[in-house]
């Protein structure tokens, strides 16, 4: 099957190794899994963490693993350990997926949010740099920040004309909030690291590939608190209105939810990146918007699809106030902004290799609940039933 896969332009495609940086996440374990299941590549998995690839790691009870020659774990820090250069030499693409991406931490923790999306990226683009490695990096939508459309006035006709909202990669401005909105120091942070890698590409040559993702979401995406993270901890909004659900508690509105994204399914998402990966000459030197441009709710319509899908998928009828509104103040506290609106411009990923994203709303929040409550309905109710220590 593999030594007859071709590229988009009909040549064969040959068998590569990937470092791949940020692998344990939750993008790194769907690619990881992708690569393993359906092409001949080798991963070179580098992270802190490797629970959501366990099962890739790992025979199963049948005691089978058809990929185990394939695929390396190496636990390593990238701020700190020198094994980095040595596993980047040994690939012929590096992707890093490495980063602080959840935005409870950006204006809480501004300087590891800064660290870790800037400084600790650069040994990664030096040493491709310097050995002519291929690199694909993971920035982030919210490099375009806000919409030019919501400096308008509130009743003005512009507001519903694409020009003022749709984001496109290679016409629409960076707007972040003031200095004192911490909220921003994560998107100037991966806007810096892609302007390094831009120039990277332009003054020495680097073949690079820029990922912007439009909320991916799907099984495995961050934590479940107090389950399989800490307990105070606040992840990104799929795992906090699934922990609310599982627990029965009202989903939180922040500022009343009126914010819009656009959401993708990860499994269609991780087609975009395998066609990256073996299509290199369509890839290098481009920045891609990835996202469903399909899929837009406000974070309200998302709190009731989700609360309407839960209870289909559990049978459980759902609370008599299935939402309440929360300040962002309180819920993120001091310095959080936000993005107003989301929508991918497709015109470039379209164009380069021919892809879509297919899976609706409905459809990819269907699976992944039935994963959410498949993986944590049990967990929680023995948690719920312990005594509380007085
Ligand atoms: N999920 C999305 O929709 C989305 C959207 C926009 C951007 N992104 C970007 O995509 C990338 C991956 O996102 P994700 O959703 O998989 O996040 P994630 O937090 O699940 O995965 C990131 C992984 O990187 C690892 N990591 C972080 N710092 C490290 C270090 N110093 N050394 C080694 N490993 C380290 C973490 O342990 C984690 O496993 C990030 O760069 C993020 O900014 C994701
Ligand atoms: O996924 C992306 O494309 C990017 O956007 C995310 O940012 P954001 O969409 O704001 O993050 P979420 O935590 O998923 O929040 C989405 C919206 O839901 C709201 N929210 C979140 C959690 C909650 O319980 N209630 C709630 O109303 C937030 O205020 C925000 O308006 C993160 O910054 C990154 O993972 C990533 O770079």
């Amino acid at each position: 099957m593999a030594s007859e896969r071709v590229d988009l332009d009909g040549n064969l495609i040959k068998s590569i190794t990937i470092c791949m940086i940020g692998a344990g996440g939750f993008i790194g374990s769907h690619l990881c899994e992708k690569l393993m299941s359906e092409t001949p590549h080798k991963v070179l998995a580098v992270d802190v963490y490797n629970d959501k690839i366990k099962h890739l790691l790992e025979p199963s009870a049948s005691g089978e693993l058809p990929w185990a020659d394939r695929i390396q774990f190496h636990r390593l820090n990238i701020k700190n350990d020198s094994r980095l250069e040595g596993l980047i030499k040994m690939a012929d693409l590096t992707i890093n997926l490495a980063a602080i991406c959840t935005p409870a931490d950006y204006n809480t923790r501004p300087l590891d949010t800064i660290y870790s999306n800037f400084i600790d990226a650069l040994p990664v683009v030096k040493y491709c740099s310097e050995n002519s490695k291929r690199l694909i990096h993971f920035s982030t939508c919210e490099v375009y920040g806000k919409t030019i459309g919501c400096f308008l006035p509130k009743d003005s006709p512009l507001r519903q004309d694409p020009a003022y909202y749709v984001l496109s990669e290679d016409a629409s401005p960076c707007i972040f909030g003031p200095i004192e909105k911490q909220r921003w120091s994560y998107a100037c942070a991966k806007q810096l690291i892609e302007r390094l890698i831009y120039a990277e590409g332009a003054e020495n040559g680097l073949e690079f590939t820029i990922v912007r993702p439009f909320n991916w979401i799907g099984p495995r995406m961050d934590f479940i608190p107090g389950i399989d993270g800490p307990s105070e901890g606040v992840p990104r909004v799929l795992a906090c209105f699934s922990n609310n659900l599982l627990r029965r508690e009202p989903l939180k509105l922040v500022d009343g939810g009126q914010s819009q994204r656009t959401f993708i399914y990860i499994k269609d998402a991780i087609e975009a990146v395998l066609l990256m990966i073996e299509n290199p000459a369509r890839a290098n030197g481009q920045i891609f918007n990835v996202g469903n441009p399909n899929n837009e709710v406000t974070v309200k319509q998302l709190a009731e699809m989700m609360t309407q899908v839960y209870s289909k998928v559990s049978g459980e009828s759902s609370l008599e106030t299935p939402t309440i509104d929360v300040s962002s103040k309180e819920f993120y506290g001091e310095g959080y902004d936000d993005s107003d609106k989301r929508i991918p411009d497709m015109t470039i990923i379209n164009r380069q290799l021919g892809w879509n994203p297919k899976t609706s709303l409905w459809d990819l929040l269907e699976s992944t609940l039935t994963y959410q409550h498949r993986t944590y309905a049990e967990a929680i109710k023995k948690a719920i039933s312990k005594p509380v220590a007085s």
